[in-house]
Protein backbone atom coordinates (compact mmCIF):
# COMPACT_ATOMS: atom_id res chain seq x y z
CA UNK A 1 0.00 0.00 0.00
CA UNK A 2 1.03 3.41 -0.59
CA UNK A 3 0.78 6.22 2.15
CA UNK A 4 1.77 9.22 0.28
CA UNK A 5 5.08 9.37 2.32
CA UNK A 6 8.08 9.42 0.73
CA UNK A 7 11.73 9.06 1.97
CA UNK A 8 14.79 10.37 0.04
CA UNK A 9 17.95 8.65 -1.17
CA UNK A 10 21.06 11.23 -2.33
CA UNK A 11 23.65 9.81 -4.67
CA UNK A 12 26.87 10.94 -4.28
CA UNK A 13 29.36 8.06 -4.45
CA UNK A 14 30.17 8.38 -8.28
CA UNK A 15 34.03 9.57 -9.69
CA UNK A 16 33.12 12.99 -10.81
CA UNK A 17 35.60 11.48 -13.19
CA UNK A 18 34.36 14.30 -16.09
CA UNK A 19 34.14 16.82 -13.74
CA UNK A 20 37.71 16.51 -12.36
CA UNK A 21 37.00 17.53 -8.43
CA UNK A 22 34.19 15.63 -6.47
CA UNK A 23 30.44 16.95 -7.31
CA UNK A 24 29.07 16.59 -4.14
CA UNK A 25 31.80 19.34 -2.76
CA UNK A 26 31.27 21.80 -5.33
CA UNK A 27 30.46 25.52 -3.91
CA UNK A 28 26.81 25.91 -4.36
CA UNK A 29 26.18 29.25 -2.91
CA UNK A 30 28.51 29.31 -0.02
CA UNK A 31 28.47 25.71 0.83
CA UNK A 32 29.00 22.20 -0.49
CA UNK A 33 26.56 20.68 -3.09
CA UNK A 34 25.79 17.95 -0.97
CA UNK A 35 24.83 19.66 1.64
CA UNK A 36 22.40 22.05 -0.20
CA UNK A 37 20.49 18.84 -1.88
CA UNK A 38 20.30 17.52 1.67
CA UNK A 39 18.70 21.11 2.29
CA UNK A 40 16.14 20.44 -0.19
CA UNK A 41 15.15 17.29 0.39
CA UNK A 42 14.36 17.81 3.85
CA UNK A 43 12.78 20.89 2.83
CA UNK A 44 10.42 19.05 -0.07
CA UNK A 45 9.36 16.86 2.93
CA UNK A 46 11.37 13.79 2.81
CA UNK A 47 10.01 11.26 5.89
CA UNK A 48 13.74 9.44 5.95
CA UNK A 49 17.06 10.90 4.18
CA UNK A 50 20.05 8.93 3.33
CA UNK A 51 23.16 10.02 1.59
CA UNK A 52 25.11 6.90 -0.48
CA UNK A 53 28.67 7.47 -0.45
CA UNK A 54 31.87 8.13 1.66
CA UNK A 55 30.56 11.28 3.61
CA UNK A 56 30.91 10.52 6.94
CA UNK A 57 29.78 14.74 7.77
CA UNK A 58 26.36 13.74 6.50
CA UNK A 59 26.19 10.32 8.23
CA UNK A 60 27.00 9.08 3.75
CA UNK A 61 26.71 5.22 3.88
CA UNK A 62 29.51 3.93 1.52
CA UNK A 63 29.07 1.30 -1.03
CA UNK A 64 29.51 -2.09 0.00
CA UNK A 65 31.46 -2.87 -3.10
CA UNK A 66 32.98 -0.14 -5.19
CA UNK A 67 32.27 0.04 -8.82
CA UNK A 68 28.84 -1.20 -9.28
CA UNK A 69 27.89 2.71 -10.24
CA UNK A 70 24.35 4.04 -9.68
CA UNK A 71 22.66 0.73 -8.65
CA UNK A 72 25.15 -0.72 -5.97
CA UNK A 73 25.34 2.46 -4.76
CA UNK A 74 21.72 2.15 -4.08
CA UNK A 75 21.85 -1.21 -2.95
CA UNK A 76 24.41 -0.60 -0.04
CA UNK A 77 22.31 2.85 1.25
CA UNK A 78 18.78 0.98 1.05
CA UNK A 79 19.72 -2.25 2.17
CA UNK A 80 17.95 -1.54 5.93
CA UNK A 81 16.07 1.18 4.86
CA UNK A 82 11.92 0.59 5.17
CA UNK A 83 9.96 -0.09 2.08
CA UNK A 84 7.66 2.28 0.75
CA UNK A 85 8.02 5.18 -1.86
CA UNK A 86 12.07 6.09 -2.19
CA UNK A 87 12.81 8.91 -4.37
CA UNK A 88 17.02 8.63 -5.71
CA UNK A 89 18.20 12.01 -6.67
CA UNK A 90 21.55 12.52 -7.77
CA UNK A 91 23.45 15.09 -6.08
CA UNK A 92 24.33 17.26 -8.89
CA UNK A 93 20.93 18.49 -10.23
CA UNK A 94 21.11 21.65 -7.91
CA UNK A 95 18.19 23.28 -9.71
CA UNK A 96 15.62 20.60 -9.12
CA UNK A 97 12.52 21.45 -7.09
CA UNK A 98 9.51 19.51 -5.13
CA UNK A 99 7.75 20.01 -8.29
CA UNK A 100 10.09 17.84 -10.40
CA UNK A 101 9.48 15.19 -7.28
CA UNK A 102 5.91 15.16 -6.60
CA UNK A 103 4.62 13.79 -10.11
CA UNK A 104 7.10 10.96 -9.45
CA UNK A 105 5.84 10.28 -5.58
CA UNK A 106 1.96 10.17 -7.13
CA UNK A 107 3.08 7.68 -9.81
CA UNK A 108 3.77 5.21 -6.59
CA UNK A 109 -0.10 4.75 -6.47
CA UNK A 110 0.15 3.02 -9.75
CA UNK A 111 3.76 1.99 -10.05
CA UNK A 112 6.68 0.46 -8.89
CA UNK A 113 9.15 2.72 -10.10
CA UNK A 114 8.88 6.20 -12.33
CA UNK A 115 11.14 8.46 -13.96
CA UNK A 116 11.12 11.19 -16.53
CA UNK A 117 11.82 10.68 -20.48
CA UNK A 118 14.41 12.58 -19.80
CA UNK A 119 16.55 11.40 -17.49
CA UNK A 120 16.71 8.46 -15.40
CA UNK A 121 17.56 10.11 -11.91
CA UNK A 122 15.22 11.35 -10.23
CA UNK A 123 13.63 8.49 -10.10
CA UNK A 124 10.87 6.78 -7.93
CA UNK A 125 11.00 3.38 -6.52
CA UNK A 126 8.34 1.81 -4.38
CA UNK A 127 10.49 -0.61 -2.54
CA UNK A 128 9.30 -3.96 -1.53
CA UNK A 129 10.81 -7.59 -1.35
CA UNK A 130 10.26 -7.97 -4.98
CA UNK A 131 12.34 -4.78 -5.71
CA UNK A 132 14.98 -5.95 -3.39
CA UNK A 133 15.66 -9.31 -4.88
CA UNK A 134 15.42 -7.60 -8.56
CA UNK A 135 18.27 -5.40 -7.36
CA UNK A 136 19.88 -8.42 -6.18
CA UNK A 137 19.43 -10.33 -9.52
CA UNK A 138 20.60 -7.43 -10.95
CA UNK A 139 23.72 -6.39 -9.36
CA UNK A 140 25.00 -10.33 -9.98
CA UNK A 141 24.47 -10.03 -13.57
CA UNK A 142 27.88 -8.36 -15.89
CA UNK A 143 28.00 -4.72 -16.10
CA UNK A 144 25.66 -3.92 -18.56
CA UNK A 145 22.58 -4.80 -16.75
CA UNK A 146 23.18 -3.38 -13.39
CA UNK A 147 21.74 -0.06 -14.38
CA UNK A 148 19.06 2.27 -12.67
CA UNK A 149 17.40 2.10 -16.18
CA UNK A 150 17.98 -2.04 -16.30
CA UNK A 151 15.97 -1.77 -12.84
CA UNK A 152 13.34 0.84 -14.36
CA UNK A 153 12.77 -1.54 -17.37
CA UNK A 154 12.52 -4.71 -15.18
CA UNK A 155 9.82 -3.36 -12.92
CA UNK A 156 7.93 -1.79 -16.18
CA UNK A 157 8.23 1.67 -14.91
CA UNK A 158 6.40 4.60 -15.58
CA UNK A 159 8.16 7.23 -17.89
CA UNK A 160 6.85 10.88 -17.74
CA UNK A 161 7.46 14.16 -20.03
CA UNK A 162 8.91 16.95 -18.15
CA UNK A 163 6.90 20.12 -18.63
CA UNK A 164 8.32 22.60 -20.64
CA UNK A 165 8.69 25.23 -18.03
CA UNK A 166 10.31 22.54 -15.10
CA UNK A 167 12.94 21.40 -17.91
CA UNK A 168 15.35 23.57 -16.87
CA UNK A 169 15.48 22.37 -13.42
CA UNK A 170 16.35 18.75 -14.88
CA UNK A 171 19.52 19.58 -15.57
CA UNK A 172 22.67 18.03 -14.30
CA UNK A 173 26.03 18.50 -14.23
CA UNK A 174 28.55 16.47 -14.97
CA UNK A 175 31.36 18.51 -16.73
CA UNK A 176 32.82 22.18 -15.56
CA UNK A 177 31.26 23.78 -18.18
CA UNK A 178 28.11 22.17 -17.34
CA UNK A 179 28.93 23.25 -13.87
CA UNK A 180 29.58 27.10 -14.84
CA UNK A 181 26.61 27.39 -17.45
CA UNK A 182 24.43 26.26 -13.80
CA UNK A 183 25.98 28.93 -11.72
CA UNK A 184 25.15 31.63 -13.83
N1 LIG B 1 27.01 5.49 -4.32
C1 LIG B 1 27.35 5.56 -5.61
N2 LIG B 1 26.87 6.58 -6.35
C2 LIG B 1 27.26 6.64 -7.65
C3 LIG B 1 28.16 5.70 -8.24
N3 LIG B 1 28.35 6.04 -9.54
C4 LIG B 1 27.62 7.15 -9.74
N4 LIG B 1 26.95 7.52 -8.62
C5 LIG B 1 26.06 8.67 -8.45
O1 LIG B 1 25.03 8.59 -9.40
C6 LIG B 1 24.75 9.86 -9.99
C7 LIG B 1 24.97 9.80 -11.48
O2 LIG B 1 26.31 9.44 -11.70
P1 LIG B 1 27.17 9.98 -12.92
O3 LIG B 1 27.14 11.46 -12.95
O4 LIG B 1 26.74 9.28 -14.15
O5 LIG B 1 28.61 9.40 -12.53
P2 LIG B 1 29.82 10.03 -11.75
O6 LIG B 1 30.65 8.89 -11.35
O7 LIG B 1 29.40 10.93 -10.63
O8 LIG B 1 30.55 10.92 -12.85
P3 LIG B 1 31.55 10.40 -14.02
O9 LIG B 1 32.74 9.76 -13.34
O10 LIG B 1 31.92 11.68 -14.71
O11 LIG B 1 30.76 9.45 -14.86
C8 LIG B 1 25.66 10.86 -9.29
O12 LIG B 1 24.91 11.48 -8.27
C9 LIG B 1 26.77 10.00 -8.72
O13 LIG B 1 27.32 10.53 -7.51
C10 LIG B 1 28.65 4.63 -7.42
O14 LIG B 1 29.44 3.76 -7.83
N5 LIG B 1 28.22 4.62 -6.12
Amino acid sequence: MFTGKWNALILAGGRSSRMGRDKAMLDWHGQPLLAAQVRHMKAFGATELRVSGDYPEFLGIPDRQKGLGPLGGLHSALVDASDGCWLIVPVDMPLLRQAHLIPLVKLMETSAAACYREHVLPMALRLDRHVRALIDALLAQASGGRSLLALHHRLHGSTIECPAELLDGLRNCNTPEQWQAICK
